[in-house]
């Protein structure tokens, strides 16, 4: 249990009652309630009641995450404690309650961020507009439980925004809950930005701004903390594709409560879904799928395929690519399973040939 006050100056950092129900007892004396904010390798940046601190994790508890396949990310809960020399380190994490990921380029699962309430799909209405990439974001916030609200930046900059609007919404027509809304902006016109997102940013959530390099999500997390914490980078002309100017995840406090994270843009980002998440994301897909004439149909080319006739030709897709990817990786996942038992058996069979040998 905490002091009720400590509570109610961490809730407008996104501590609520799930998360603290994880602390089964009264807090050592020196022991801290912090949000992860920052990683920078070894280096945490933590923000808590007091402030900042930067701090770093024991070695037990990186080593106790790494087995488990996981790692810390911004957004996380975290307890810590000052030793003698007035070093904070990190002992525990509190299970976070909700977690974004993706694939690294060798597979691994690895986390985006956590503890996110509502995910910020930003898309720039330039070059950057792209419905696939939408739905593989989709994809992602949908696997990790996290509603997402679809942001359009750069309205300022198209001269048909209803017509962008339109196409998005044909797209995911028979999936109507895919996205909360798609709110059309011009970041770069700060005042007005809060005002339409005001209602998204009320005190405790926490919101992660995700989209690719130079879509606009560093100019929107200023736009949102009143004030200019990342630099933005100006964008070349002719593929408005930016400059990579984020280049560490952080989260920042927002004046009215909320907390915003801020991520560099994802290239080529690689799901971390199973094809039933794929599935469980495309839930047009899979209600349409019912009134199909075959029940095992692959809405390929088959007569009487209620997906064709009904879901937007890209919609289905970015479906059937996602679907490929998931399988894909499915077996890259079991050959290296294999693989690593035959390694260990081959390793068992030398230990004990050698043992053999040795007349043991
Ligand atoms: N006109 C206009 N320009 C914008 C808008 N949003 C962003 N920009 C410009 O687009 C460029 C890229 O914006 P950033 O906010 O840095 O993009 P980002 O998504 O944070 O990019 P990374 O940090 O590389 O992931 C900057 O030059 C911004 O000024 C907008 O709504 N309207
Ligand atoms: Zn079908």
């Amino acid at each position: 249990m905490l002091d009720s006050s400590l509570i109610e100056a961490l809730r407008p950092l996104g501590l609520n009652l799930s998360l603290l129900s994880q602390l089964d007892r009264e807090l050592e004396p020196d022991t801290e309630l912090w949000r992860l904010a920052e990683v920078q390798r070894e280096r945490l940046g933590l923000i808590g009641a007091t402030g900042r601190c930067e701090a770093r994790a024991l070695p037990a508890l990186r080593e106790a995450l790494l087995a488990d396949g996981e790692a810390l990310a911004v957004g996380d809960w975290l307890l810590a404690r000052r030793n003698a020399q007035g070093e904070c380190w990190v002992q525990q994490r509190l299970t976070p309650l909700s977690q974004i990921a993706r694939r690294d380029p060798e597979g691994r699962r690895q986390p985006l961020v956590s503890n996110v309430d509502l995910a910020l799909l930003v898309m720039g209405l330039d070059h950057d507009f792209n419905p696939a990439r939408l739905d593989r974001y989709l994809v992602l916030c949908h696997a990790a439980g996290v509603p997402a609200l679809l942001l359009l930046s750069k309205a300022d900059l198209c001269p048909d925004v209803d017509g962008r609007v339109a196409t998005l919404r044909a797209h995911l027509a028979q999936s109507p809950a895919a996205v909360l809304d798609i709110v059309a902006v011009d970041g770069t016109a700060a005042a007005a930005t809060r005002a339409r997102l005001a209602p998204w940013l009320g005190t405790g959530q926490t919101l992660v701004l995700l989209g690719s390099s130079g879509a606009g999500k560093s100019t929107l997390s200023n736009a949102l903390c009143e004030a200019t914490l990342q630099d933005t980078g100006s964008v070349r002309a002719d593929d408005s594709r930016g400059r990579h100017t984020t280049t560490a995840r952080s989260l920042h406090r927002l004046p009215g409560g909320a907390c915003i994270i801020d991520t560099p843009g994802l290239r080529g980002l690689q799901l971390d879904a199973s094809s039933a998440e794929v599935g469980a994301a495309f839930d047009d897909v899979t209600r349409l799928a019912g009134a199909c004439r075959y029940r095992n149909c692959s809405h390929g080319g088959e007569p009487g395929c209620a997906v064709r006739a009904q879901l937007h030709p890209a919609r289905l897709k970015s479906y059937q690519k996602l679907q490929r990817e998931a399988a894909r990786e499915q077996m890259t996942q079991q050959d290296r399973r294999e693989r690593l038992a035959l390694w260990k058996a081959r390793g068992r069979e030398a230990a004990a040939s050698l043992k053999a040998k040795r007349g043991e």
